[in-house]
């Protein structure tokens, strides 16, 4: 089988604001550069949103949601096709959606092309369900007829990261849309441009005006402007811990409206001694080097039981010294650069205290290249949990390898951090496994893998990793009012 090749220099074709179904400037007339993070050059200016912009597309969404509308009286199963359609078409512009991806984001076009394929995947997942978000009939006492609608919440802003541009889209609208909402996306300013073009997709599939509509902008100004907003139902969030409790206060402050939160982590995976050693290995590397480490669920505590840990450690050095960093669009790529250089300098100042706080560097700790925001993939042994690099969320390609003795230690130690989000436990005893997956404070575990993900399991933090789950059909409670009927039902009957 060929493989697809990328398209190296993409033409940018959406750079406005989407609102209505149209292509608008902002109202203040300013623009904002997104930039290539390859090069550190600029790719192009992107009209910037902000609060008037913001108030234009609520709006919008709102006429949308209107009782009687074209959405409103659409049938459930309509619903369904339309997300079906809109799957189709990324995957129609896959190469193209992922080439921009590769420019504006970063990453390695293989996994760029995963992108594409994981956010189709959930579109497709979510129509099914459109036409199955069912009530209830209730036996209640007394002569009464009961039953529960299931209700869209209404207009839901929905701010995202930058790190999984065309998946975090598709997470946010796919469970929304299938309920019957419309939404207002903020896509994050590192990068709006394959979010705006697959806007250019969802009117050629057929949504009505207003039903979809993405305000790009910076987070303080158009983010906050969605949070803080008080004809906005619902906010749907994936970012940073920080900005999370930033946004659940102004949803406080302002009209208590729904929050879902998908925030940062610190995740532990724990190798014992019995588990099949080069597949720990390979999944630990993956669990942490994927997208340049910058995965909210980053395996980045690797805990390895004592009478392996030298073992593991020259492996997973060995490992980590053979991927590839370089040009994302070439196939063999593994790693493309940081996604900017704030990111970037912030890492190599962790790496740096790793080194000062006394963890022994094995490879990497330096920047690649003169040019762009690439850093060597780096591993680090002997790191005790008090370091800087064992507690602070590094977001960047940095494996801590941490020993451990026995069980009941293990459990507390990974359990020791204000997150939650995932944990990974690498054993062939299925003791062992239950009890640490059972034990571990975390909203995924995976066993002898690592970043596995499917649209039908749900996704979520425990702690301060976050409120709520996205994905499954728990995802879809989040979309959903709940509202009981109770009919005077004279001379009922069981
Ligand atoms: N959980 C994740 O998937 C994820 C993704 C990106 C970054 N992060 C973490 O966050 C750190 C910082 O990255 P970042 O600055 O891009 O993340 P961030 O939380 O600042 O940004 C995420 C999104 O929130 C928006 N935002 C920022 N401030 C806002 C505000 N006051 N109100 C509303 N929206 C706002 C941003 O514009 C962006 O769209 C990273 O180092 C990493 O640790 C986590
Ligand atoms: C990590 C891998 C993938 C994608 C993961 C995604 C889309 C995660 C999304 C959510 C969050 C909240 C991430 C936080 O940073 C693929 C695309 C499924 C491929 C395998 C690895």
């Amino acid at each position: 089988m060929s493989l697809p090749q990328p398209i190296e220099k993409p033409e940018v074709k959406f750079t406005q604001i989407f609102i209505n179904n149209e292509w608008v400037n902002s109202v203040s007339g300013k623009t904002f550069p997104t930039i290539n993070p390859s090069t550190g050059e600029k790719i192009c200016e992107v009209q910037e949103a902000d609060k008037a912009d913001v108030d234009k597309a609520v709006k919008a969404a709102r006429e949308a949601f209107k009782l009687g509308s074209p959405w409103r009286r659409l049938d459930a199963s309509k619903r369904g096709v339309l997300l079906n359609k809109l799957a189709d078409l990324i995957i129609r512009d896959l190469v193209y959606l992922a080439s921009l991806e590769v420019v504006d984001n970063g990453k390695p076009f293989k996994n760029a092309l995963f992108d594409m394929y994981f956010g189709a995947a959930t579109l497709r997942y979510y129509a099914g369900w459109a036409d199955k978000n069912v009530g209830q009939t209730i036996p209640v006492d007394g002569d009464l007829f009961a039953y529960t609608r299931h209700e869209p919440v209404g207009v839901c802003g929905q701010i995202i990261p930058w790190n999984f541009p065309i998946p975090m889209v598709c997470w946010k609208i796919a469970p929304a849309l299938a309920c019957g909402n419309v939404c207002i996306l903020k896509p994050a300013e590192q990068t709006p441009l394959t979010g705006l073009y697959v806007c250019s997709l969802i009117k050629e599939a057929g949504f009505p005006p207003g039903v979809v509509n993405m305000v790009p902008g910076y987070g303080p100004t158009a983010g906050a402007a969605l949070s803080e907003h008080m004809d906005v139902d619902k906010v749907a969030f994936t970012g940073s811990t920080e900005v999370g409790q930033l946004i659940m206060a102004a949803a406080a402050k302002t009209n208590l409206k729904g929050v879902t939160l998908e925030l940062g982590g610190k995740s532990p995976s724990v190798v014992f001694a019995d588990a099949d050693l080069d597949l720990a290995v390979e999944k630990n590397h993956i669990g942490l080097f994927t997208n340049m480490g910058q995965v909210c669920c980053a395996g980045s505590r690797t805990f390895v039981q004592e009478e392996i840990y030298d073992e593991f450690v020259k492996k997973a050095t060995e490992r980590a010294m053979k991927r590839t960093v370089g040009n994302p669009m070439d196939f063999n790529t593994e790693s493309g650069p940081q996604i900017d250089e704030e990111q970037f300098k912030k890492i190599l100042e962790l790496i740096d205290s790793g080194v000062k706080e006394g963890a022994k560097l094995q490879c990497g700790g330096k920047r690649k290249g003169d040019k762009g925001y690439f850093i060597e993939s780096t591993v680090f042994s002997d790191v005790t949990d008090n370091m800087r690099i064992a507690k602070e969320e590094i977001f960047g390609p940095v494996q801590q390898i941490i020993k451990f003795k026995d069980m009941e230690e293990v459990i507390e130690r990974a359990n020791d951090t204000k997150y939650g989000l995932a944990a990974a436990v690498f054993s062939r005893d299925l003791d062992k496994v239950l009890k640490f997956s059972n034990s571990v404070k975390a909203g995924t575990v995976w066993v002898n893998t690592y970043n596995d993900f499917s649209p039908g399991a749900p996704f979520g933090g425990y702690k301060m990793s976050g409120v709520g789950r996205e994905l499954g059909s728990y995802g879809l409670k989040q979309y959903t009012e709940v509202k009981s009927v109770l009919i005077n039902c004279p001379e009922r009957n069981s």
